[in-house]
C-alpha cells in the first residue's frame, strides 16, 4: 500500500528543498524538524547537493576488516535481515547492515534492486555518513540516535531523490551504537509499516546480542567458578531441598575417597551418614559456622570441621545448601604454621666433621628414609632437637607438620590432654568443642617427644597404647581417632638404668628403640669446636650488626680443653657473651665467662708440678684432639701399643 501523505508532500518537499540549496533557509511546512536540522548540516559541510554521491568505495580486502570487527553483530543481524527481505522479496527492495561509522557491511536485496544500488554505491564498501553523502536513511539515523524514514526529496544530494529509505541504529546493552539496518527501495514502492519493520529487526538483533552477552558472561562466571571450587583445597559439596546431592569438587573427592560421579545424584545421608548440622541448615535456613565431626567411610572414619550455608532462591526459599568439609589434618596444618613449630635444620646445616658426627648424621639419613620410631640419646644440649626437625625434614613427612613436645616441662596433670586433646566439657575450664592433643596436630607428620624420661610412669602405659594401636582417644571421649604419626623419642637420661630404678616402662623403651642414635658429646667431637666458633660468631655478628672478630689463639686454646657439660647449647652462649665483650676487632680471653678463664690457668701454668697421672692424662687427651680422635696414630706419637692406650683411656675415663 502506498503511503499517500507522503507522496502527496512530495511536491512540496521537492520546493522546499530547491529554495534551502540555493539559499540555507527552511520554507515549507512539509520539512520535518530532523530533515531540516540535517539539510543545514550538510549545507554547513558544503556537501555537493547537485553531483555528490558515495564515491570514497572501500575495497573488499579492505572491508574484510571491518567485517571481522562486527563478525558477532553480522552472524546474528544475517537471518534476521532474511527475514526482513523475505517479506518484502520481489518488491524491489534491498536490507543493508552498516557499522556505527555509516560504513555498509552486508546487503540484500533483489537483483533489480542491487543493480540500481552498484549506480550510487549503496554496497558493502560504501561509506553513507552525512558528510560523504548528506542527508539520508543510515548517516541521519546515526547522527539523531533515533529511526527514521529518509524519502524522495528528502535526501539532500539530488541523486538520492528517487529513494526511498527506512533505517534504525543499533545500540548493545550500554545504549553505544554498534551499527544501523535500513531497507531501501524506489520512490512509490514503500511501504507504511517499512520503518516499523526496520526497528523490529533492529529490537531483535539487539535482544539476540543481549541474550549472548549474558550467556557469555554466564559462561565466564561458571568457568570461574569452576576453576576457584577445582583448585580450593576444602572439601566442597551442594546439596538440593531434597538432600540429593548436586556439585562435589575434586578437593572433596580426595577427602572422601569417591569419585564425584558416584557421589552426585545420592542422598547425602548416602555418603556421609545421618548429620544433624545439614538437615538444620534445610530446614531452618541458618548457617552452620564450623563444626567438628567425623564421618564414616567404609570403615574409615574421617574427621574434619563442616560449615554449610543454605542457597536461596528469588522469594529467599532455601532451595539447598553448600556444605565444606576441612579435614583437620589440614586445620591442624594452619594451626602449626601459626604456632610456629617448623621444623628449620636440614642436613646441609649440621655443623660438624667429626669422624664421630659425621658417624650420627650417617645413621640419621638411614632413619630418615624409613618409617620406623627413632630414639635419640645425647646429653643435653648435644642437638637431639637439631636431629629430630633434620629427620623430619628429609623423610616424606616433610610437607607435615614437626610437633615437639617437652614431656619434662609440662604439668603432670596437663600431659594426658596436651598429648591426647579432650572433648567439649571434659573438665572444668576445658575449652568449648574441645581441642586436639598433640598427636591429632602432627597427623601425618612427626612428634618429638623431648626427654621422655621424664613421663610419669603412669603416662607411659597410655602412650604406648597409642604408639601401639595408632589411634587417640581424647579425654572426656570414647571415640577412638586415627592418628598416622611418627614418633621421636630423645632423652639425656640413661633409659636401661631407669628402668632398673622402676622409673621407665621397659615394654615402652623396647617401642621406642627401634632405631637409636646416639649424639656424641661436644669434649668428643675433636675439630668441631673451630667449626662451631666460626658458625656461631658468624651468626652471631649478623644478629648484633658486628664485624666478626679475630678471634686469639689463646681464646680457641681454652675452648678446646673444657669439657663443655652444657655442650653445644653452653657454647653458643659463650660465645654470645663473648662476642658481646669484644671491643675492636680482637676477641682474646678476657672476653670469655670467668668461669672459663679459671679452667685455663690449669692448664697454663707451667710451673705447677702435675702428677705422673695428670700429666699421662693430659697428653693423651692432647694426642687424641691432635689426631682426630684416631687411635693408631695416638698410640704411635705416645710411643705406647694401641691396648694399652685403650687401658689408659679406661683408667682416666678418656672417651674417643
Ligand atoms: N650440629 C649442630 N649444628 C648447628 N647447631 C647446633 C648443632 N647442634 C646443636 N646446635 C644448636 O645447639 C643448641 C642446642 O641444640 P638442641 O636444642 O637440639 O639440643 P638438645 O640435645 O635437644 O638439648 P636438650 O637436651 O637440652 O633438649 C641449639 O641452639 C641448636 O641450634
Amino acid at each position: 500500500m502506498l503511503d499517500r501523505a507522503s507522496s502527496s508532500g512530495k511536491l512540496s518537499i521537492k520546493q522546499a528543498w530547491n529554495r534551502f540549496v540555493l539559499s540555507g533557509k527552511i520554507e515549507g511546512v512539509y520539512v520535518r524538524d530532523v530533515i531540516a536540522d540535517s539539510w543545514l548540516r550538510c549545507y554547513n559541510a558544503e556537501v555537493n547537493h547537485r553531483d555528490g554521491y558515495c564515491q570514497d568505495l572501500l575495497p573488499k580486502e579492505k572491508i574484510q576488516q571491518y567485517i571481522e570487527e562486527k563478525k558477532q553483530l553480522i552472524e546474528i543481524a544475517r537471518p534476521i535481515m532474511r527475514t526482513l527481505f523475505k517479506c518484502v522479496e520481489g518488491s524491489s527492495f534491498v536490507v543493508v547492515l552498516a557499522n556505527e561509522k555509516g560504513l555498509i557491511l552486508e546487503s540484500m536485496g533483489d537483483p533489480d534492486i542491487l543493480a540500481m544500488t552498484k549506480t550510487i554505491n549503496f554496497l558493502p564498501g560504501g561509506n553513507w555518513l552525512e558528510e560523504c553523502v548528506g542527508t539520508n536513511a543510515i548517516g541521519t539515523a546515526l547522527v539523531s540516535d533515533s529511526p527514521i524514514r529518509v524519502s524522495g526529496a528528502e535526501h539532500y544530494c539530488s541523486k538520492h531523490h528517487i529513494w526511498a529509505c527506512s533505517a534504525a541504529p543499533i545500540h548493545d546493552s550500554f545504549g553505544n551504537i554498534i551499527g544501523c539496518l535500513d531497507m531501501s527501495c524506489l520512490v512509490g514502492r514503500e511501504h507504511s509499516k517499512d520503518l516499523g519493520m526496520v526497528v523490529a529487526a533492529v529490537r531483535a538483533i539487539e535482544n539476540q546480542l543481549h541474550k549472548e552477552e549474558t550467556q557469555g558472561q554466564l559462561f565466564a562466571a561458571h568457568k570461574h567458578l569452576t576453576t576457584v571450587l577445582n583448585t580450593i583445597s576444602e572439601g566442597i559439596m551442594s546439596i538440593d531441598k531434597d538432600f540429593m546431592i548436586t556439585h562435589v569438587n575434586p578437593a572433596l573427592s580426595k577427602i572422601i575417597g569417591m569419585l564425584s560421579s558416584h557421589m552426585i545424584g545420592k542422598q547425602v545421608s548416602s555418603i556421609i551418614g545421618d548429620c544433624y548440622h545439614i538437615k538444620r541448615v534445610l530446614e531452618t535456613g541458618e548457617s552452620c559456622l564450623e563444626e567438628e565431626v567425623t564421618i564414616d567411610i567404609f570403615n574409615r572414619q574421617i574427621h574434619c570441621t563442616l560449615k554449610a550455608s543454605p542457597i536461596r532462591d528469588k522469594s529467599m526459599q532455601v532451595v539447598g545448601a553448600v556444605i565444606t568439609f576441612r579435614e583437620i589434618k589440614q586445620v591442624h596444618q594452619i594451626v602449626n604454621k601459626m604456632a610456629a613449630t617448623q621444623a628449620r635444620f636440614r642436613f646441609r646445616d649440621i655443623v660438624g666433621k667429626s669422624d664421630k658426627i659425621q658417624e650420627t648424621i650417617r645413621k640419621a639419613k638411614v632413619a630418615a628414609k624409613s618409617p620406623s620410631t627413632v630414639l635419640l640419646l645425647g646429653e643435653s644440649g648435644t642437638g637431639k632437637e637439631v636431629f629430630a626437625q633434620t629427620i623430619h625434614n628429609s623423610s616424606e613427612r616433610r610437607d607435615a607438620p614437626f610437633i615437639a613436645v617437652n614431656c619434662a616441662a609440662m604439668p603432670r596433670e596437663l600431659i594426658q590432654s596436651e598429648l591426647f586433646g579432650y572433648c567439649d566439657g571434659a573438665f572444668t575450664g576445658a575449652k568449648r568443642g574441645g581441642r586436639p592433643g598433640k598427636f591429632e596436630l602432627a597427623d601425618g607428620g612427626t612428634l618429638l617427644l623431648d626427654e621422655i624420661g621424664d613421663m610419669p610412669i603412669d603416662m607411659q602405659v597410655n602412650l604406648l597404647r597409642v604408639l601401639q594401636e595408632k589411634n587417640v582417644v581424647r579425654v572426656g571421649g570414647d571415640k577412638p581417632i586415627p592418628i598416622d604419626v611418627r614418633v621421636i623419642a630423645a632423652t639425656n637420661k640413661n633409659l636401661s638404668l631407669e628402668i632398673e630404678k622402676g622409673i621407665f616402662r621397659k615394654d615402652l623403651f623396647y617401642r621406642l628403640n627401634v632405631v637409636t642414635i646416639n649424639i656424641p658429646p661436644l669434649k668428643e667431637r675433636y675439630g668441631d669446636i673451630e667449626l662451631f666458633v666460626e658458625y656461631f660468631l658468624q651468626k652471631m655478628a649478623l644478629k648484633l650488626g658486628k664485624e666478626i672478630p679475630e678471634v686469639h689463639p689463646q681464646v680457641m686454646d681454652i675452648l678446646n680443653n673444657y669439657h663443655w657439660p652444657g655442650n653445644v647449647r653452653e657454647l653458643e652462649n659463650v660465645l654470645e657473651y663473648a662476642i658481646n665483650m669484644v671491643e675492636g676487632n680482637s676477641m682474646t680471653k678476657e672476653c670469655l665467662p670467668h668461669y672459663l678463664n679459671k679452667a685455663e690457668i690449669k692448664i697454663e701454668k707451667e710451673d705447677e708440678l702435675f702428677t705422673l697421672a695428670e700429666l699421662e692424662c693430659n697428653a693423651i687427651k692432647k694426642a687424641l684432639k691432635k689426631f682426630d680422635g684416631n687411635i693408631t696414630q695416638v698410640a704411635q706419637s705416645l710411643g705406647i701399643a694401641r691396648n694399652t692406650l685403650y687401658e689408659k683411656m679406661k683408667k682416666y675415663k678418656i672417651k674417643k
